[in-house]
């Protein structure tokens, strides 16, 4: 059986008297696209910030590739081959979009000329060639969701965390959104982690989902059989309700 790529397990948190993660499992293996549902304050960006050490879990381990995660200091997680998409954009607004993307490159040690001719070759497959010395400042917001996902790409993941990547976008974007995750997947040979709340898209792309509520989890299977689950369904319900 191959190593899991991600291997979360029992990973526990508290925020003063909220516990966030209330040892939480979980794993991808390599190629797959896992989602990660659950209602608000579920606990799932917590974990991405657990995953990506911006916060250190209470209990718990987090392996990589088999390795210890939490062994790793925070500003070589993208070295080690972690990089994540964010919720609200961090592009830099001045800087183009050839340079943003650079700017994910130079995790990697590399000649900065063969760092930017690479970095337009990831252009060039997200369709962004064309904007590729535009600055990010102006540019629509489903474009600059893709120089996001353009400019994680620069530093070589093997594992991609994607925090709502469909937020904001139009259908017909977040229809192009699923079938540019997939060819990225394939063609860059990594597996991904996609935080959602569109279903349309998690049940389109995810090879698995978990489902998540209060911190634990609640449901994890294939896609559909997670949106079936009755437990699943009350803790959507549950929130909505409160
Ligand atoms: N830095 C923090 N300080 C205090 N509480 C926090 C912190 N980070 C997260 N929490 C709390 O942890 C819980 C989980 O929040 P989290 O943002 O992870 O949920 P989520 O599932 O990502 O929700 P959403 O879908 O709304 O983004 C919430 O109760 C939140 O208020």
């Amino acid at each position: 059986m191959s190593v899991a790529v991600l291997d979360v397990r029992d990973v526990r948190i508290h925020f003063g008297g909220v516990t966030a993660l209330d040892g939480i499992s979980l794993t991808v293996d390599p190629g797959e696209i896992c989602g990660l549902i659950g209602p608000n304050g579920a606990g799932k960006t917590t974990l991405f910030n657990c995953i990506t050490r911006i916060y250190r879990p209470d209990a718990g381990t987090i392996r990589f590739g088999g390795a210890d995660l939490l062994a790793v200091p925070r500003h070589r997680i993208v070295r080690h081959g972690v990089a994540r998409t964010f919720q609200n954009l961090a592009l830099f607004p001045s800087l183009s979009v050839l340079e943003n993307t650079v700017v994910g490159a130079h995790v990697r040690r590399g000649r900065h000329r063969a760092l930017r001719a690479e970095a337009l070759g990831i252009l060039a497959a997200l369709d962004l060639a064309d904007v590729a010395h535009r600055p990010a400042q102006g540019l629509p917001f489903g474009t600059l969701k893709r120089v996001e996902l353009a400019r994680a790409l620069a530093a070589h993941p093997r594992l991609l965390l994607l925090d709502e990547p469909a937020g904001g976008l139009t259908h017909a974007e977040v229809r192009d959104l699923g079938a540019l995750i997939k060819r990225i997947r394939d063609r860059y040979e990594l597996s991904a982690l996609l935080v959602e709340h569109h279903m349309g898209l998690v049940m389109g792309i995810c090879d698995h989902v978990v489902a998540m509520d209060s911190g634990r989890k609640i449901a994890d299977g294939p896609p559909q059989d997670v949106q079936r689950d009755e437990t699943v369904a009350a803790a959507y319900l549950g929130r909505a309700a409160a």
